[in-house]
């Protein structure tokens, strides 16, 4: 084996397992600023931001979700642990974004066809704001996961589907960097150890923190 080409050699990190695909600077400044500005909607939206409580402790990150709302470890269309205001739709530029999304990732121009993901997690980490290792499975679809990432850089944990613990992998995750998981992926454990403070690109929208939007497909009706 001529190790001249190896991933590493090449800076490219080993391998993600199948079904997930990281896509640097997928979104420009210009579209994250815009994001950032929708963003600052959501909050002000019907349902405030707020850290979901699991198992009596509220999550250090804080959400805000559009098309479902997301408790530990169900979907509604209100949120019955928050407000019990019905959520905002989700917006159908996003359904178009996640479309291109997968795509990307897959480098498939039909890799989008059927995707209609139906809610997005907003996510919001101050810079001390963590997020356990854990699987996205409260969803009754098996549809890709699409992930993009605004703000501060994070270190992002991508795992195995068996346990929470290695093999895994660490991943920096840039302000406009996309991620997928789907497939034999779908269900991998993954978490956000650290945010790292002061690395947000000037000109993204977000001045400290970072902003995470997970689209997903709930595979609910109603
Ligand atoms: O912040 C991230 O990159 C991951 C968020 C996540 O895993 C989730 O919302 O379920
Ligand atoms: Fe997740």
């Amino acid at each position: 084996m001529n190790s001249l080409f190896d991933d590493a050699e090449l800076g490219l990190g080993s391998a993600l397992p199948e079904g997930a695909h990281h896509v640097p600077g997928f979104l420009t400044l210009e579209q994250q600023r815009w994001i950032v500005g929708q963003f600052h909607r959501w909050t002000r939206g019907p349902v405030p931001m707020r850290g979901a409580k699991v198992g009596g402790h509220e999550m250090s990150v804080k959400t805000v979700c559009l098309g479902w709302h997301w408790r530990p470890y169900e979907y509604t269309r209100a949120a019955v642990d928050v407000n019990g205001n019905q959520v905002l739709a989700f917006p159908d530029w996003m359904v178009r974004l996640g479309r291109r999304a997968l795509v990307q990732a897959a480098g498939d121009p039909r890799a989008g066809e059927d995707y209609t993901p139906d809610t997005a997690l907003v996510n919001y980490y101050a810079e001390s704001a963590r997020m356990g290792m854990h699987q996205d499975k409260d969803e009754r679809s098996r549809a890709p996961v699409v992930s993009l990432s605004i703000g501060d850089t994070c270190t992002f944990r991508f795992g195995n589907t068996e346990t929470r613990n290695r093999p895994y992998q660490d991943i920096d995750l840039t302000s406009g960097d996309l991620f997928v998981f789907g497939g034999p992926s779908r269900l991998a454990y993954h978490g956000v150890p650290k945010v790292h403070p002061g690395t947000a690109p000037a000109g993204c929208g977000l001045d400290t923190g970072r902003i995470n939007i997970t689209m997903r497909v709930t595979g609910l009706t109603g």
